[in-house]
């Protein structure tokens, strides 16, 4: 399914490449790889983080499960092949947003710590910051937001995440989030404070935009 079908391709090099967007840009392009449950939270602090690094003065691009599955991904269900190709496809996606400078926000279960671990063979070694959101089953369970929970138990939804179908928690992700202890304003700290402490980010960009 990942093999290369194309032949006789050769890379086309620009002119303008990475390393001048980011200068334009005033950060590095890299990945914020959530993963967790159904109803873990990872939109939600998606969204709430995405905001806070705009407001910050960064680029940003978010890319969304069901979001993306509603265009680029329309072809694909959630048999454990096509689950493994969404991710693929996202993976690279993503390598295409650290290329192009942004800083960009993956929201997908992504249940296997293979896909995971060939999203983030793609990239160098530090533009990839993997974010677990941990939140107990029954958690998600009682949250149900779209009510997929009760459908799955009823049997209308077959591999479902959690109930029918497996989910591989990270062991060495860069960022652990609780968000059934923590609420959606402190993880997004936590993860705010890791990307200054190991300088993603800088604060200040946007009192500084503008200058020179
Ligand atoms: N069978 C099954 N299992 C899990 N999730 C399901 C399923 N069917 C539909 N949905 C909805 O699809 C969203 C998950 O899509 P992802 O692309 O993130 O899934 S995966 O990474 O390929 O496993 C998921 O979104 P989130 O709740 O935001 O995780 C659901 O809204
Ligand atoms: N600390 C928290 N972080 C994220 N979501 C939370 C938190 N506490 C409660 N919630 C709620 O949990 C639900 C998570 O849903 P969602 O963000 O769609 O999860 P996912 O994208 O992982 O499926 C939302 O209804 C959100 O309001």
């Amino acid at each position: 399914m990942s093999e290369s079908k194309s032949t006789n391709i050769v890379w086309h090099q620009g002119t303008v490449e990475r390393p001048q967007r980011e200068i334009l840009n005033r950060h590095r392009g890299f990945t914020i790889w959530f993963t967790g449950l159904s109803g873990s939270g990872k939109s939600t602090v998606s969204v709430a983080l995405e905001e806070r690094l705009h407001g910050m003065g960064c680029r940003t691009y978010r890319l969304d499960g069901d979001n993306v599955r509603s265009g680029l991904n329309r072809d694909l269900a959630f048999s454990p092949e096509d689950r493994i190709e969404n991710i693929r496809r996202i993976g690279e996606v993503a390598k295409l947003f650290r290329d192009a400078g942004v800083i960009n926000l993956t929201a997908f279960i992504s249940p296997y710590r293979r896909d995971r671990e060939m999203a983030r063979a793609l990239s160098s070694d530090n533009d990839f910051v993997e974010v677990y959101v941990d939140a107990p089953l029954d958690v998600c369970e009682q949250r149900d937001p779209k009510g997929l929970y009760k459908r799955a138990r009823a049997g209308s939804i077959p591999n479902f995440t959690g109930i029918s179908a497996p989910y591989e928690p990270p062991e060495e992700a860069e960022i652990h989030i609780r968000t059934g202890e923590s609420s959606v304003d402190e993880c997004v700290e936590q993860i705010v404070a890791y990307l200054l402490a190991n300088d993603y980010i800088e604060s200040g960009l946007v009192e500084t935009a503008g200058d020179g």
